[in-house]
C-alpha cells in the first residue's frame, strides 16, 4: 500500500474529482460516514466534541456532527466565522445550521473557557482542525485549542491526521494533537508513518472513501504488507534436500564477540536456508559451534588480539564458491587486517553480500570499496552507521529518514535497510516501510538476528530487495509475536529468533 506525501494526495483527490467526475462532497460524506462507523465500533459514551478547521478537514467533521448528532449529545467548535468557510466544507456547515445543531465560533469571547469545561466531560474529542492543507508552523490561536485537547482525559480521534503533523514529515509544527485513534483517508499520509508524527496518531485506520483504485499506486514509498512478503517467499517444494535452499556463507564474530556470530547464525538457519557456514576467528569458533550445533563452523587465522588475519582470504575464497550467499560484520573487528580482508571480498565475490554493523564501519572509512564490487549489496545501517556513510549527524538522519535511506541506496549503489522504529528498505525504484516490530528490538543482537534472516533468504535464491523486505518484515514480526508473551523491557535478540518459526506460520498461512 502506497504511503503518499500532502501533495500527491490533493492531487489523487484532484483526479478523482476532475478525471473521474466524483464530486468532492461526495468524497467529503464518504470521509465522514468512515468515521462515524470507526465512532461506533469504539463504543464510546454519549458526549462528543467535534473540533473543526477553517478547510476540508473541518469539513469531514461537520458531516461527523450531523450524523451522529441526532444520537449523541454533541457539540461541535468551529475556528472561523460561518462567512469564511468555502467549498464543500461551506456545503456541511451550512446543512448544521439548517439542521439547527449548534456550532460555536472559537474566535468569540469566553469559546476557549467554555471549550476546556467541555473537553473536561466529554467521552470522545474528534480533532478535525487541521488535515493535509496544513502549511505551516501552526499559529497560537491553533496551538492554544491543540493544547485544550491534549488536555482533555477523554480519547481524541484524528481526522486524517493529528493537527499540527506534517503530513510529508511526520514532524511536529509548533504544536500537535495527541490522538489515541486516526483515521486516515485512501492511503496513510508520511506523517502518520514517520516518527514523531507516528507516536502521535495512535491506532491508524485507512478507510476507503471511494477514491479510483488506478490513483493509488506509483508513489515511490510503499508499506511493506505481508500480502506482499507472503508472495515474495520462496517455496518449499517437496522433493528436495538441502542443497535446494542454498548455503549461507556468515564472516562475523571477534574476540569477546563470539555472540554476533552465534545469533546470526542461529537465525539464518531458523531462515530456512540449507547450510549455514560461520566463519570466525579462530578462538571463537569453539564459543560458536558449542551454540549453534546445526551450523558448520569455520575457524579463520587471527591475530594476537583474536581478529582475523589476511591469510583467511583464500579459506573464505574456497568456501564461498560453494554458497549461494554472504554476510559480513557481525561483531567483526575494524582494523586494517579486516579492512583489507573486505576489500579482497569486494574485489572478487560475486555472491549477494549482506554488510553489517563493522563492515558498515570499515566502509564508511573507505567508500570506494564498492567501486570494483562484483555483486549486488544489502546495507544493514542504524543510524549511527548510516550517519558515518553519508558523512553527516545522527539527528540529521533521524529527521529526515527517508532522505538518508534514499541517498545511502544511490551513493552506494546498494539496497538499503535503514534500521530503526519503522524500518526503511530503499531500493533503486521504491521504498518500502515497515510496520512490524517494537521497542523491544532496542537491544543489543537484534541487528544480528536480521542479518542472520537475510543471508538466508537470499541463499535460497531471493533478490537482495525481495529478501530485504521480506527479513526486515519477519524479523519485527518475530519480535510482535515474542512480546505475546515477554515482555518488551525482557526481550532479547534470542526472543526474536525463537519466534521465527511462528513469524513465518502467520505469513505463509495467508499464501496457502
Ligand atoms: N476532496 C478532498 O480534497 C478531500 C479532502 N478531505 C479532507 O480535507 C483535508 C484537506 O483539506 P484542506 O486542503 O482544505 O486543508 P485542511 O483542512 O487541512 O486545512 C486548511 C485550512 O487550514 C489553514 N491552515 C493551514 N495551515 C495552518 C496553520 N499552520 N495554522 C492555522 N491554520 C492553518 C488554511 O489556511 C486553511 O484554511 C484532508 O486532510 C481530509 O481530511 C476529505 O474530505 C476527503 C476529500
Ligand atoms: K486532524
Amino acid at each position: 500500500m502506497d504511503i503518499v506525501t500532502a501533495a500527491q494526495m490533493q492531487e489523487i483527490d484532484r483526479r478523482a474529482i476532475e478525471e473521474y467526475k466524483i464530486p468532492g462532497v461526495v468524497l467529503m460524506e464518504n470521509a465522514g460516514l468512515r468515521l462515524v462507523e470507526a465512532i461506533n465500533r469504539l463504543g464510546c459514551g454519549p458526549r462528543i466534541v467535534v473540533v473543526a478547521g477553517k478547510g476540508n478537514n473541518g469539513g469531514d467533521g461537520f458531516v461527523v456532527a450531523r450524523h451522529l448528532s441526532p444520537h449523541k449529545n454533541l457539540t461541535v467548535w468551529t475556528t472561523a466565522d460561518t462567512s469564511e468557510y468555502r467549498g464543500d466544507a461551506l456545503i456541511n456547515l451550512n446543512i448544521l445550521h439548517k439542521l439547527e445543531i449548534p456550532c460555536t465560533n472559537l474566535r468569540q469571547d469566553h469559546a476557549l473557557a467554555a471549550l476546556e469545561a467541555e473537553l473536561a466531560a466529554a467521552d470522545l474529542v474528534v480533532d478535525a482542525l487541521l488535515g493535509t492543507g496544513v502549511t505551516r508552523e501552526v499559529d497560537s490561536f491553533y496551538a492554544d485549542i491543540i493544547r485544550l485537547i491534549n488536555k482533555a482525559p477523554a480519547p481524541v480521534l484524528a481526522v486524517d491526521i493529528p493537527s499540527g503533523i506534517s503530513a510529508d514529515t511526520g514532524q511536529v509544527l509548533g504544536e500537535a494533537v495527541q490522538a489515541d485513534f486516526t483515521v486516515t483517508f485512501a492511503l496513510p499520509k508520511r506523517g502518520l508513518l514517520l516518527f514523531p508524527g507516528a507516536g502521535h496518531a495512535g491506532r491508524l485506520e485507512i478507510a476507503d472513501i471511494g477514491i479510483p483504485r488506478p490513483l493509488l499506486t506509483g508513489h515511490g514509498l510503499a508499506m511493506l504488507t505481508k500480502e506482499q512478503v507472503a508472495s515474495a517467499l520462496p517455496g518449499r517444494p517437496a522433493n528436495t534436500h538441502k542443497g535446494t535452499f542454498g548455503s549461507a556463507l556468515l564472516l562475523a564474530g571477534s574476540r569477546g564477540m563470539s555472540g554476533a556470530a552465534t545469533l546470526s547464525a542461529r537465525a539464518a538457519l531458523r531462515g530456512g536456508c540449507g547450510l549455514v557456514f560461520a566463519a570466525t576467528p579462530q578462538s571463537v569458533q569453539p564459543m560458536v559451534a558449542s551454540q549453534v550445533a546445526e551450523a558448520i563452523t569455520m575457524p579463520l587465522p587471527e591475530n594476537e588480539a583474536g581478529r582475523l588475519h589476511a591469510s583467511a582470504l583464500p579459506l573464505l575464497r574456497e568456501r564461498w564458491q560453494s554458497c549461494r550467499s554472504l554476510a559480513v560484520g557481525p561483531g567483526l573487528a575494524e582494523d586494517e587486517e579486516t579492512l583489507w580482508l573486505l576489500a579482497g571480498i569486494m574485489a572478487e565475490c560475486q555472491l549477494p553480500v549482506v554488510l553489517d554493523a563493522g563492515a558498515l564501519n570499515l566502509l564508511a572509512k573507505k567508500p570506494q570499496l564498492m567501486d570494483g564490487r562484483k555483486a549486488p549489496v544489502i546495507l544493514t545501517p542504524h543510524p549511527g552507521e548510516a550517519a558515518r556513510l553519508l558523512d553527516t549527524t545522527v539527528s540529521q538522519v533521524e529527521s529526515h529518514r527517508l532522505q538518508a535511506a534514499r541517498e545511502l541506496c544511490t551513493a552506494y549503489r546498494s539496497t538499503v535497510v535503514l534500521k530503526g522504529a519503522h524500518t526503511l528498505v530503499a531500493t533503486e525504484d521504491e521504498v518500502f516501510l515497515n510496520v512490524t516490530g517494537n521497542s523491544g528490538m532496542a537491544s543489543a543482537g537484534s541487528g544480528d538476528v536480521l542479518t542472520g534472516l537475510l543471508v538466508s533468504l537470499l541463499a535460497q535464491g531471493m533478490s537482495t530487495h525481495k529478501a530485504a523486505c521480506a527479513a526486515v518484515y519477519l524479523h519485527g514480526l518475530a519480535a510482535d509475536l515474542a512480546v505475546e508473551n515477554i515482555s518488551k523491557a525482557a526481550l532479547v535478540a534470542g526472543d526474536i529468533i525463537d519466534h521465527i518459526s511462528l513469524a513465518y506460520l502467520q505469513t505463509e498461512k495467508i499464501h496457502m
